[in-house]
């Protein structure tokens, strides 16, 4: 029997309800198989009177078979081109039947599910949550290459179909019906099928519904086609605007663009195979199976509770007590209370927590401006958030979560203050961004019950949770802080304890290296250019001023009087420069009046003219690959050693802190997939090359040499 069952009922209209072999529907072979058997049926169909594509699992189809796409190697293009094209042919036999074609879309309909929706006539919608409809291929290296560039651009038009094609947009099936994305909503999942079979009934005088806009004679791309002038100036910066973007790392956008612009240009069925090229082409790049492996198969081990100790029963947290209402107390509060957590938020005075709360209420309001949040929702949610300064307000919670000041005397009087108000068996999280846990936690009665729950900023927009263990806390609290992390719907990684952890600990040495080539005479402009040149979000020198020059300094004293300064941490070039920086010339960052740069009243930035005249050296002329390795590899040699060392427990989440909590390029799949597509010989070599020049810091990790030698990649 078929995985796509097929029911033709008394008025002649067939429904094909996929069921597919697995948990979800997916474009492999088995899939080919089923459409071919079935187009091919309804082409003989006598008096047919139209098709309705339905789905028997609650996701309506999940796109791409990704293991499969995974397996596809360089040599194997001819192959997969063939099947690809088979695919589109299949799918456009399907629009070319006499007969109206209508998708009853019941769940997630993404990437490949979107594309067989967009070769239906008509698409109904469950208007529920969980349905959503996107094209997500450019998040993994890949463009949508069963049509969906061709059809999005000739549906929508260029520029509107831009943001779904380059970013990845999903959209919501109410956010889908006014897009134009989909024809028709229904309230429940059982009006679906009837609705396409009412729909496809009332087409009986209307030829026109069976055949696709793009097929109609006269067919005109909303927008303009590309000799439209606007488009013909859209199609002459666009490459441009988005090169900037991807600064030529990401070779997914930029074919996906030329993709895109031959579709407002040739005739559809050219243009469609000119989209199976771009999809052959992208599907070998190292740079799409690292999206894939990190993106894709990483992110589902992690979030599927890979690093969770699994004999634990699953928690949930009722009662937050969050402590310290600044700029990271405020950002936890919210998103507690927006997964519905009750929030008790504290700080010195009421005032102060207030303010906290002050913060939730703005992002509320905005949601509710644009239409994503009721009145009512808002009220809910600003109702859990309970500003306070007595502590006794405590009393209950069965998670605390500490984000006051960096400083350790403080973090344990508070800890001394406030642990006995938890319920029992209750975790106290702190929020340090470096200071060890397990130091931390000696002031607490039940250091077991004690973790590290590490945010990032902001907390309600950055995806990533790292979860520290300190060497006392137990597999019920890391479950208890993982549950937590996952139903405020972030992404939790869980290391042990360093200084630093894992994401501060290797971004720390991107900085370092940064201010080492200031100190040997680099252009500053140039060093934040390049660290940007690899594909960090911003240069190493306008991050420290971003994070204050003189808050680096503090937490170096820390650090020192803690004793903790070891050898991966200790940078006296750093030191040195941070010092001269913030004591002889009073430079402390960005939020002190200004560091490496200068700010202006309008936000523009200049370089502080003292650079020049304490670093700069004109003659200082490094090759720019090396200054560019050196940036990239300080970060993935230090990654490695996080692996060596029992820091990091699992590559996924090393790879995954690296992208989320770090800002590592996306075009590595993470700081030690690097290591797998650049061959853990190749990276041994040019370590070696780099230490002999520039210092025994990028001498490779014995773990990088070991599977060099062994051949093995890290899995
Ligand atoms: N800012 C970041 O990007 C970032 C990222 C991750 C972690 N962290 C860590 O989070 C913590 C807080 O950082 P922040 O940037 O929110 O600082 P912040 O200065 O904005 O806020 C700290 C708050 O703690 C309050 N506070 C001080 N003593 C208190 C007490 N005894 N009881 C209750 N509240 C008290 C202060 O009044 C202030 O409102 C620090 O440990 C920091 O290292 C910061």
């Amino acid at each position: 029997m078929s995985v796509f069952k097929y029911d033709k009922d008394a008025d002649g209209i067939v429904t094909i309800t996929m069921d597919m072999t697995g948990p979800v529907n997916a474009m492999n072979q088995e899939y080919r198989d089923a459409m071919g058997e079935t187009v091919e049926r309804l082409e003989q169909e006598a008096g047919l009177a139209g098709v309705v594509f339905a789905s028997a699992k609650k996701v309506f189809f999940a796109g791409g078979d990704l293991n499969d796409l995974l397996s596809v190697q360089k040599g194997d293009e001819d192959r997969f081109m063939a099947l690809l094209e088979d695919t589109k042919e299949q799918l456009r036999r399907l629009e070319k039947l006499p007969v109206p074609v209508a998708a009853a879309i019941n769940g997630p309909a993404m990437g490949g599910g979107f594309e067989i929706c967009l070769a239906c006539n008509h698409r109904v919608a469950w208007d529920d949550k969980s349905v959503q409809v996107g094209l997500p291929e450019v998040t993994l290296g890949l463009l949508p290459g069963g049509g969906g560039v061709v059809r999005m651009v000739n549906l929508l038009g260029l520029e509107k179909a831009m943001p779904y094609l380059l970013e990845g947009t999903r959209v919501s099936a109410a956010a889908a019906r006014e897009q134009g994305l989909v024809h028709e909503l229904v309230a429940t999942r059982e009006e679906l099928v009837p609705a396409a079979k009412a729909w496809i009934l009332a087409q009986k005088d209307n030829p026109e519904a069976a055949v696709q806009p793009w097929d109609r004679k006269g067919h005109k791309i909303p927008g303009g086609n590309a000799s439209h002038p606007a488009v013909a100036q859209l199609i002459t910066i666009a490459p441009a605007m988005l090169r900037k973007k991807t600064r030529g790392l990401l070779p997914a956008p930029e074919q996906i663009l030329d993709c895109a612009v031959e579709a407002a240009r040739l005739d559809f069925d050219t243009a469609l195979r000119i989209e199976s090229r771009g999809l052959t082409y992208l599907v070998t790049t190292p740079v799409a199976k690292n999206m894939i492996s990190t993106f894709f198969f990483g992110m589902n081990r992690l979030n599927g509770g890979a690093s969770r100790p699994g004999a634990v029963e699953p928690t949930a947290v009722k009662k937050v007590g969050v402590l310290g209402a600044g700029m990271m107390g405020q950002g936890i509060a919210y998103v507690s209370a927006m997964a519905g957590i009750e929030v008790v938020l504290k700080d010195i005075s009421l005032e102060a927590a207030q303010k906290g709360k002050a913060y939730s209420e703005s992002l509320l309001a905005k949601r509710v401006a644009k239409g994503r949040m009721s009145e009512d929702k808002k009220a809910g949610v600003l109702g859990l958030i309970k500003p306070t300064a007595d502590n006794a307000d405590l009393e209950g919670c069965d998670l605390i979560v500490e984000a006051v000041f960096e400083n350790i005397e403080l973090k344990h009087q508070i800890t001394l203050d406030t642990e006995g108000y938890l319920a029992e068996n209750g975790v106290w999280g702190s929020n340090t961004s470096s200071l060890p846990i397990t130091q931390l936690a000696e002031a607490s009665k039940k250091p077991e019950n004690f973790i590290g729950i590490h945010f990032f900023s902001p907390v309600d927009k950055m995806p990533l949770v790292e979860i520290i263990c300190g060497d006392k806390t137990s597999d019920e609290t890391l479950a208890r802080a993982f549950d937590y992390a996952r139903q405020i719907r972030k992404t939790p990684i869980v290391v042990n304890d360093s200084l630093g952890f894992f994401t501060s600990r290797t971004f720390g040495t991107y900085l370092d290296e940064g201010v080492r080539l200031l100190k040997e005479g680099v252009h500053p402009a140039q060093i934040d250019a390049l660290g940007k040149a690899v594909g960090m979000p911003v240069g190493p020198l306008a991050v420290y001023d971003e994070v204050s020059l003189e808050l680096t300094r503090k937490a170096q004293e820390t650090w020192k009087a803690m004793g903790v300064l070891d050898a991966h941490s200790d940078s006296s070039v750093t030191r040195e420069v941070v010092d001269t920086m913030v004591a002889e010339h009073g430079r402390g960052g960005r939020h002190h009046g200004g560091g490496f740069y200068e700010y202006a009243a309008d936000g523009g930035k200049t370089i502080w003219p003292g650079l020049f005249d304490l670093y700069y050296r004109a003659d200082a002329s490094l090759p720019e690959s090396d200054m560019k390795d050196r940036m990239l590899f300080r970060q993935v040699i230090e990654s490695l050693k996080c692996l060596q060392e029992g820091v990091l427990r699992t590559v996924d989440d090393g790879n995954i802190g690296s992208i989320m909590g770090i800002g590592a390029p996306a075009w590595t799949g993470g700081f030690i997939q690097f290591v797998n597509t650049y061959g853990a010989q190749r990276f041994v070599d040019r370590c070696r090359e780099l230490a002999a020049t520039y210092g025994e810091r990028f001498e490779p990790p014995a773990i990088a040499v070991e599977k060099a030698a062994a051949g093995e990649l890290f899995s």
